[in-house]
């Protein structure tokens, strides 16, 4: 089976590669980093065939707003296989350059979706807890309604909804949230940078979601696409001009449990030593030289409002409550009590930051 990952050059592009790459390697060959990935998510052997071939295509080389540039991936490629992980991902930004979400997080995965209906194959298409507004007091399911509050999550669930209406039952579609890694931007990196250079951060505590690891997403992702693409035994290769049938599979995927980006931010320092949390009341020191490591850097609990009246107001809305109830998903995957694919947020963080640390002493 061959694999085309899109948007490869992002986290969760590079999270998948590292996955795949597990299998191209011999045990005797594998790194230290390798295997501890392999003793975390022992998964990672199995979802993946040795003679599967994964090939991730960053954005200069596959414009997924381009259909030139998709027919040509797809006429060089071949792909049985198509995951999406391109998309316009700066959520404030896109309050202010709506045209460029919109065309990349719903018009590029509608082009995606016409090639992989004319080339008869699946699409894995990733998208977000955003599309909801946050108002239930429970995990949303895949039956609850989305209502985005943003035009990142407008854009996000537009993309949804050409997927489902070109492709109908070819397609999976996957939402996940607060996604973290090694690899590029995200909250994990970002507060562990800040926690060396700054003295006091004020961070949330008003927002709760699920932070999910990449490399424990990615894994689920290819059993998905393990376990689908088994149930087909031929296809035709050539174009179809048939209406699709039915609706996209849709699964929702995260950590188990959640918390606010504050309490998020209080274990992300927590993992990286000792922490120090503060009432919301405590003053600052006056003192403003740089913290000299990231446990003497203090946590301040922040509302939404406070944190948005800081930015001018500006920032887009989001969610207050959007956790993902992922029972569908584990019980298709018929996933081990036990394994990290089905922990906690916390257990997830710690693999990754033991992760890292190798990772980081190997380059
Ligand atoms: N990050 C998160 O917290 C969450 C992400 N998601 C979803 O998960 C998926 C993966 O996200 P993540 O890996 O974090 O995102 P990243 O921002 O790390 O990666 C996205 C990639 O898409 C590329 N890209 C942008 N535009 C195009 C285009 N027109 N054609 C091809 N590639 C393009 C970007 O390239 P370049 O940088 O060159 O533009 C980048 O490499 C996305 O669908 C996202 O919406 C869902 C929930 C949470
Ligand atoms: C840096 C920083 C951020 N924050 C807040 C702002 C923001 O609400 C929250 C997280 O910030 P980020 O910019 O990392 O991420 P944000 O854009 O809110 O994260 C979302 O991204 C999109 C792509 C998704 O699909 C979602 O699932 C979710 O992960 O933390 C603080 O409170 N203090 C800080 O010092």
């Amino acid at each position: 089976m061959r694999i085309l990952i899109t948007g490869a050059a992002g986290q969760l592009g590079q999270a998948l590669l590292s996955i795949a790459g597990l299998t191209q390697v011999n045990l005797a060959e594998r790194t230290v980093a390798q295997q501890m990935l392999v003793a975390l998510l022992p998964e990672a052997l199995e979802c993946i065939e040795t003679t599967d071939e994964v090939i991730g295509v960053s954005h200069q080389a596959l414009d997924i707003c381009d259909i030139d540039s998709i027919r040509k991936a797809f006429d060089t490629i071949a792909p049985d296989v198509v995951i999406n992980c391109a998309a316009y991902n700066a959520v404030d930004k896109a309050e202010f350059d709506i045209d460029k979400a919109m065309l990349i997080n719903a018009e590029g995965p509608k082009l995606l979706a016409g090639e992989c209906q004319r080339h008869n194959i699946r699409l894995v298409h990733i998208s977000t807890d955003f599309v909801f507004d946050g108002e239930l007091l429970r995990a949303y399911t895949e039956q609850d309604s989305p209502a985005p509050l943003s035009v990142y999550g407008k854009s996000k669930l537009e993309g949804e909804r050409w997927v489902s209406d070109i492709l109908g039952s070819k397609a999976t579609i996957i939402r996940t949230s607060w996604l973290y890694s090694c690899y590029g931007h995200n909250f994990v990196k970002t507060m562990q940078s800040l926690f060396k250079v700054k003295e006091s951060l004020s961070v949330i505590n008003d927002q709760y979601g699920s932070p999910t690891w990449c490399e424990a997403l990615a894994v689920a992702i290819f059993m998905l696409v393990k376990q689908t693409q088994a149930t087909i035994l031929t296809r035709p290769s050539v174009c179809e001009d048939k209406p699709a049938k039915g609706l996209a599979d849709l699964y929702h995927y995260a950590a188990s449990a959640s918390a606010s980006w504050y309490e998020f931010a209080c274990e992300i320092q927590r993992q990286a030593g000792s922490v120090t949390e503060l009432a919301p009341s405590t003053k600052l020191s006056q003192n403003k030289e740089f913290a000299p490591n990231s446990a003497d850097c203090s946590i301040l609990p922040i509302t939404t409002k406070a944190w948005q009246e800081l930015h001018d107001n500006r920032l887009a809305l989001r969610p207050k409550q959007s956790a993902l109830n992922t029972q569908k998903l584990c019980h298709q995957l018929a996933i081990e009590p036990g394994s990290l694919l089905t922990a906690t947020w916390q257990q997830q963080l710690a693999a990754m930051v033991s992760y890292q640390k190798v990772k980081s002493r190997e380059s």
